[in-house]
């Protein structure tokens, strides 16, 4: 297995660029032009959803894909089943990312299986997309190469306004695999504290790729 993608991404910036069913700008398309525009800013990997997105952009450059496919209906809806991880894998990513919270899977696998089949069936590495330091722990210890405070403030009660970077410090203590800091980081300056806090790289998304969210924010100056 190689640690290439996670080494090209080492201090740098990581895009996510998604768009949920029914957005305008949902769909390979779409998602190819802003992935290379992203790349084109400077971006050193690129976190994309659903297989189609990610075979899409795959075949545009080498820059590390992260892989997700978010199937809703579960509480458990990043990657929640083997075989979208299969389909992320088959379809390209570097790295398959899947819901590393340890809530129980629709499909009835457990983490420890999503570890084996990434590993050992296609040779790529797995992110584990947590909400809590307790998580990312056992995460970790279940295999995982590589983990992402995603999920934090997305488990139960209010999302909070900013990003959980007190997570990331208290990962980034305790784990010796690397840390992703992502989830509602807004400025350069909270990716560059992100970084001094201990994270191996940041992954910024609708602050960056998400039109809508970024225009609501301006049009909340009219009123
Ligand atoms: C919670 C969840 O489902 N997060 C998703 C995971 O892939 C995406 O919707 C986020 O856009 C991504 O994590 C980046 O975060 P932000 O867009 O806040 O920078």
């Amino acid at each position: 297995m190689s640690d290439d993608a996670l080494d090209a991404v080492r201090g740098q910036l990581i895009v996510s660029c998604q768009a949920a069913e029914g957005e305008p700008l949902r769909g390979p398309v779409h998602m190819s032009a802003m992935a290379l525009t992203v790349l084109a800013g400077g971006a050193s990997g690129l976190r994309l959803e659903g297989p189609d997105d990610v075979a899409a952009v795959r075949a545009l450059t080498t820059a590390p894909i992260i892989g997700l496919w978010k199937i809703t209906g579960a509480p458990v809806y990043i990657t929640p089943t083997l075989a979208a991880v299969r389909a992320v894998a088959e379809a390209g990513a570097d790295i398959v990312a899947v819901d590393g919270t340890g809530r129980e899977r629709p499909d009835g696998s457990t983490f420890a299986d999503v570890v084996d089949v990434v590993h050992r069936e296609y040779g790529r590495l797995v992110m584990a997309d947590v909400a809590t330091l307790e998580e990312g722990v056992a995460a970790a210890a279940a295999g995982a190469d590589v983990i992402s405070t995603t999920l934090s403030g997305y488990t139960g009660g209010p999302v909070p306004a900013g990003p959980d970077l007190d997570l990331v410090s208290q990962l980034a203590a305790a784990l010796e695999v690397p840390v992703v800091a992502e989830g509602r980081i807004g400025s350069p300056e909270e990716v560059a504290e992100a970084l001094r806090r201990g994270a191996w790289a940041v992954v910024v998304g609708g602050a960056i790729t998400r039109p809508a969210q970024i225009t609501a924010s301006f049009v909340a100056g009219t009123r």
